[in-house]
Formats: C-alpha cells, sequence, structure tokens
C-alpha cells in the first residue's frame, strides 16, 4: 500500500492572532472529505495561538502541530513549553530540530534526541528536521551530515517508533531562500534517509516512516517534487501563510 501523503505548514513566529484565525478557518474549508482520507493535513502555529486555532479546527481535518517542545513533562524551565501542555492543547504533531533552531540556537543533536524521546513519551508525532548546510552539500558531505543527524538524533528509538516518525528533509540553503532543491536533489537526498532508516530499524520501518521534503516550497514546484518516489509529503513555510498556495500544495499531493 503506498505512504499516505502528508502536507504540513509551518507557521514560525508569523501571523496576529485574527490572521491565524482566518487562515486556519480559510484552510480547513479547502480540505475536503476526499482529500482528507487520502492525505494528511496539519497546520503549527506559534504557541500562543495553539488554543484558539486548534478551537477553529475542531472537527475538521486538519490537524494541529506545535513547532517545538522541551523534553521534560514539567519544571522549573522558564520559557519552555512541555510535550504534555501540548498535547492538552490539542496538538497531534511538534516539529523537532528545525534548522532555525538547530543553527539560529546551537540546539545539537543529542539535545534534540532528548526532545524526540520526550515528545513520543508524551504521545506526540514527531516530524523531525535534518538537513545539510550550503557549505556542507559544496564540501559533498551532504549524506555525512544526514547520516550523523539519524544516527545521533533517533538513538534509542524503537522500529515501532521510527514507522511511525515524519523526517521532514530540509536544505538549510533552500529553506526561505526561493532556491528549491531539484527534484533529482530531493529524491536522491530521501533515498539516501530511507535506506539508512532500513539499515538501522529494518525494512518494515523503512516502508512505513513519512518523509517530507521543505525548503521554499510553492504550487509551481510542489507537484514535481511530491512525484519522486520517496517524497512523501512537504513541510511548507512561507506558501502556508497564504491559504490559497499552501491548499494548491495539498491539491498537488492528491
Ligand atoms: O523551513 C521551512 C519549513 O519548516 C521551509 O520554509 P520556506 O518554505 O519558507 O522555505
Amino acid at each position: 500500500m503506498p505512504r499516505q501523503k502528508f502536507i504540513a505548514g509551518n507557521w514560525k513566529m508569523y501571523t496576529t492572532l485574527e490572521q491565524a484565525r482566518e487562515l486556519a478557518r480559510s484552510v480547513a474549508a479547502g480540505v475536503d472529505a476526499e482529500t482528507a482520507r487520502r492525505l494528511r493535513v496539519a497546520v503549527c502555529p506559534p504557541f500562543p495561538w495553539l488554543l484558539p486555532v486548534g478551537e477553529v479546527l475542531r472537527n475538521t481535518p486538519v490537524a494541529l502541530g506545535a513547532q517545538d517542545c522541551h523534553y521534560e513533562r514539567e519544571g522549573a524551565f522558564t520559557g519552555q513549553v512541555s510535550p504534555y501542555m501540548l498535547r492538552e492543547a490539542g496538538c497531534q504533531y511538534v516539529i523537532i530540530g528545525h534548522s532555525e533552531r538547530r543553527h539560529g540556537l546551537q540546539e545539537s543533536d543529542e539535545f534534540l534526541n532528548k526532545k524526540l524521546h520526550g515528545a513520543l513519551r508524551a504521545g506526540l508525532h514527531v516530524i523531525f528536521c535534518i538537513g545539510e548546510l550550503l557549505s556542507e552539500r559544496e564540501a559533498g558531505q551532504t549524506e555525512s551530515v544526514l547520516l550523523r543527524q539519524l544516527q545521533n538524533g533517533l538513538a534509542g528509538l524503537t522500529a515501532e517508533q521510527a514507522a511511525a516518525l515524519t523526517i521532514a528533509y530540509e536544505p538549510v540553503w533552500a529553506i526561505g531562500t526561493g532556491r528549491v532543491a531539484t527534484e533529482e536533489q530531493a529524491q536522491q537526498a530521501h533515498a539516501f534517509i530511507r535506506a539508512q532508516i532500513a539499515e538501522r530499524f529494518g525494512s518494515t520501518a523503512a516502508d512505513s516512516i513519512t518523509i517530507q521534503y521543505g525548503g521554499s516550497v510553492k504550487p509551481e514546484n510542489a507537484a514535481g517534487l511530491l512525484r519522486q518516489p520517496d517524497v512523501d509529503g512537504c513541510l511548507v513555510g512561507g506558501a502556508s501563510l497564504k491559504a490559497d498556495s499552501f491548499l494548491a500544495i495539498v491539491r498537488a499531493a492528491l
């Protein structure tokens, strides 16, 4: 059975409350029953908008996700958000390891691995981001970087947990730059990631795991990327902030 495609929107630190509600309303209105039967759609608003956006999405096929979490259930962690709080706020998904946290906030593979386990303990589905810098690609290190991020980032997972995971391959040079990876570059990286999952967790996990592509995905390039055999969906930044462009990407996945 083919893997179900999964399109997620990462709203990053954008939208006012009113824009967030309106965007969620329009996205939900554009995902009909047939679309919902054939693929998964989620949006990941900023933390303070999770509850009001969750309210808008209630009883719709669009799932709610957060953009980060801490690894502990609770504690003296000023400014952090527990994965259990996210569950209680209605989240099904959480993004972990986005490059804007890896490189902007120096979050290490080991730290992200703790978050991954914390999120799974809380019952969240994780979108785990990996990807190389431009300098690493140009130095021919793409695969070794992905390998390190997978080895350290996914340490201690069971095959069953790996099978249910979403990996987002987001080459850092393609994020917010308008410079999308070519279909061949995306397919090559995704096939490499799947092969590594097979090696570590077995072929059942490799067949079931969802591998999204992220980085300058737009309505014009989504269909070509999604046609690649190992591209199971997209993690969309800028184009997820307009319902029209996000829904066009959703339709490209049908
Ligand atoms: O970082 C991204 C999604 O997480 C991609 O962002 P853009 O789609 O804006 O390039």
